[in-house]
């Protein structure tokens, strides 16, 4: 198998490449910012580069993890947004039909208006209120018109030991010793990287020995169970006590309306069709989050 990784050096990327390495699966790995060995420099919006590298490839997959994901730079960077998280992915569908590869796109819970409680199955009809979640859903639409063999995985905050995440932010705020305010009224399916990456190269596998089986459409994975900003927070501040005693005890429940937040209020994602189709179970983000949190203090 071999595969060609979009976004290479951000959370998803860099735990495709370590497993991808635990599998023997040959991969070319590329970013904007090539700073991790292996690693070469493409900005996906470089109409130019990216058909070179596609086209030249020998590669059966493409997996784009490339995109803008502050979510507060995206409302204010709107058009650059569109560029990188809906065009550049459009162009990217496009030249996998060319050259007859199978496209695994990354996307968000951030699809949907979060008023379903009950959790998004993929026959939820899509409302993003944030801009973010509109970029996302217009690459969903271009490479479902495109067509040609594409996987468009949904998934939700994501967290690793690097990287701009929700964990890092709260440990750093926890190590000023400053209370910290979260929201127990938002919930979502914290998923670890290497969890992401488990994911989909079991669907690469899968995908490799069943060409013949219609796999392609829209799936969603996040890890088990789904909570919310307070609960994981705290999770975060007790997982790293035995490391670090000045850690903050202050962790309070505010509850800002929609407003006040980006993000959605029930982000919560259904993760039925992946079991039914590929056999892919939810596994729980409580043990990868101390795993992260093993790392980052261990090291
Ligand atoms: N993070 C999350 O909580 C969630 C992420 N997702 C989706 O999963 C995928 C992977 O996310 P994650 O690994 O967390 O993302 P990261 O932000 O960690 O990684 C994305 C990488 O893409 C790079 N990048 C940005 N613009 C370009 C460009 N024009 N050309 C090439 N590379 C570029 C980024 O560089 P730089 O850092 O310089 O911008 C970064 O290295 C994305 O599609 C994301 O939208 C879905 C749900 C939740
Ligand atoms: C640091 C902090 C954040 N928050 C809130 C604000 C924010 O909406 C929320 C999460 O903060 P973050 O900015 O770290 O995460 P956020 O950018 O909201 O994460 C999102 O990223 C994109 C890419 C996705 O696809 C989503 O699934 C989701 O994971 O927590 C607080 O309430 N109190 C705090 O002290």
């Amino acid at each position: 198998m071999n595969v060609i990784i979009l976004g290479a050096s951000g959370q998803v990327g860099t735990a495709l490449m370590r497993k991808f390495d635990e599998h023997s699966i040959f991969f070319q790995a590329f970013d904007i910012k090539p700073n991790l060995p292996r690693v070469h420099r493409l900005d996906i919006t470089d109409v130019f580069a990216l058909e070179r590298v596609i086209t030249e490839s020998d590669a059966l997959f493409v997996i784009n993890c490339a995109a803008l994901n502050d979510m507060q730079y995206v409302e204010e960077h709107a058009k650059e947004a569109i560029e990188v998280n809906t065009l550049a992915c459009e162009n990217i569908a496009k030249l996998c039909v060319r050259t007859d590869k199978v496209l695994i796109q990354l996307s968000t819970d951030q699809v949907f208006d979060g008023e379903r409680k009950a959790g998004y199955t993929e026959r939820d009809n899509p409302n993003p209120i944030n801009h973010f979640g509109v970029t996302k859903h217009k690459a969903e639409q271009k490479i479902m018109q495109v067509g040609g063999n594409a996987i468009i995985l949904r998934t939700g905050m994501i967290f690793s030991e690097h990287g701009n995440n929700l964990l890092s932010n709260v440990l750093t705020l926890a190590k000023d010793n400053k209370t910290l305010y979260f929201s127990e009224l938002h919930y979502f399916n914290p998923t670890h990287n290497v969890d992401c990456a488990r994911v989909i190269v079991a669907m690469l596998d899968q995908i490799n020995c069943q060409a013949d089986v219609p796999l392609w459409g829209i799936y969603h994975y996040g890890g088990s169970d789904q909570t919310n900003f307070l609960e994981f927070s705290k999770a975060i501040i007790n997982g790293s006590k035995k490391y670090d005693s000045i850690i903050t005890e202050q962790v309070i429940a505010s509850n800002p309306t929609v407003a006040q937040l980006t993000h959605i209020k029930y982000a919560n994602l259904n993760c039925t069709k992946l079991l039914h189709t590929f056999g892919i179970k939810q596994l729980p983000w409580r043990r990868g989050l101390q795993r992260t949190l093993n790392t980052i203090y261990e090291s």
